[in-house]
């Protein structure tokens, strides 16, 4: 996919020390980088990192611990430096919440990721990921639909207290919803509590808990892990990336209203999850 936008933000050269190929664990043969520009290749650089794991030992993995895989360190260098450098851009287009108890933080929708920083678009469409994510679960994998202001996001934990609790991420649609985390800014003491096997009466649950560190990921099935993120200290930023793959996109019309005023109230706000449903209108002759 070519949707290089105008206005997205790539990275000076010299501070995006891993386009040089310098890490000697994630060099790849082909260096990720597009002829005349400055971002990576989001495919080229994924397959280059997929190739050097052991994928069928993740993929038992995921299985015995109830569809959920944490790994550290998943992404090429320059393509978290590219991550990192568009959620630094997108911060005059934070939306926040507040839902006592429950929530409290800032979101980017797709809608906005789409606009600003089309890399992201690339990289959730990138079929070396999604065949990798295909591979590990046992599913076919789709894009969420074009409306569905939660295909990719972020989520900016940047005041005190900021906070998601205890919550599955649970799919409206008519098949399983995976959500795929990706760190990309760690600069605060925020855990990903989680407790695994909580829906399988046979398995004993098993808690976990883990950071979000740059360019490492965080792969499950969002109606079997029951999770949370810790509230962020003083002077402390955390920003991760979403990636929702479902297996069938279809979607009953009232859980499209539930899903579109959970999206709208706890992450991106009415405008920016109603404004792609409305009918455009043709400007008058
Ligand atoms: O901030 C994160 O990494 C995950 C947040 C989360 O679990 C959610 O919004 O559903
Ligand atoms: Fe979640």
């Amino acid at each position: 996919m070519s949707e290089q936008g105008t206005n997205d933000v790539t990275l000076d050269a010299p501070s995006a020390p891993a386009v040089s190929g310098a890490s000697p664990a994630r060099s790849s043969p082909k260096p990720a980088l597009r002829a005349g520009a400055a971002l990576p290749d989001a495919d080229a650089a994924v397959a280059a990192g997929i190739g050097k794991l052991d994928s069928s030992r993740l993929r038992a993995d995921f299985g015995r611990q109830g569809a959920f895989l944490h790994l550290e360190e998943f992404l090429a260098p320059e393509v978290t430096a590219q991550l990192v450098a568009s959620a630094r851009a997108l911060i005059p287009e934070i939306n926040r919440n507040y839902l006592p108890g429950h929530k409290q933080g800032g979101s980017v929708s797709r809608h906005t990721i789409d606009e600003r920083a089309p890399f992201i678009a690339e990289l959730y469409r990138s079929k070396a990921l999604i065949g990798w994510l295909e591979q590990l679960c046992g599913d076919k994998l789709l894009p969420s639909p074009d409306s569905d202001p939660h295909a990719y996001a972020l989520y900016y934990y940047t005041r005190p207290g900021d906070h998601i609790g205890w919550h599955y991420d649970t799919s409206y649609y008519d098949g399983r919803r995976y959500t795929l985390l990706l760190g990309v800014i760690e600069e605060s003491s925020c855990r990903l509590d989680y407790e695994l096997h909580t829906r399988d009466a046979q398995v004993p649950d098993e808690p976990g808990s883990v950071q979000t560190t740059p360019g490492g990921l965080v792969f499950f099935d969002g109606d079997k892990l029951r999770h949370r993120i810790t509230p962020l200290g003083a002077n402390e930023m955390r920003v991760s990336l979403t990636f929702e793959y479902v297996t069938d996109p279809g979607m009953r019309p009232w859980l499209r209203f539930i899903s579109n005023m959970k999206d709208a109230i706890a992450y991106f706000g009415f405008r920016q999850v109603f404004r792609k449903l409305a009918p455009r209108r043709k400007p008058r002759a």
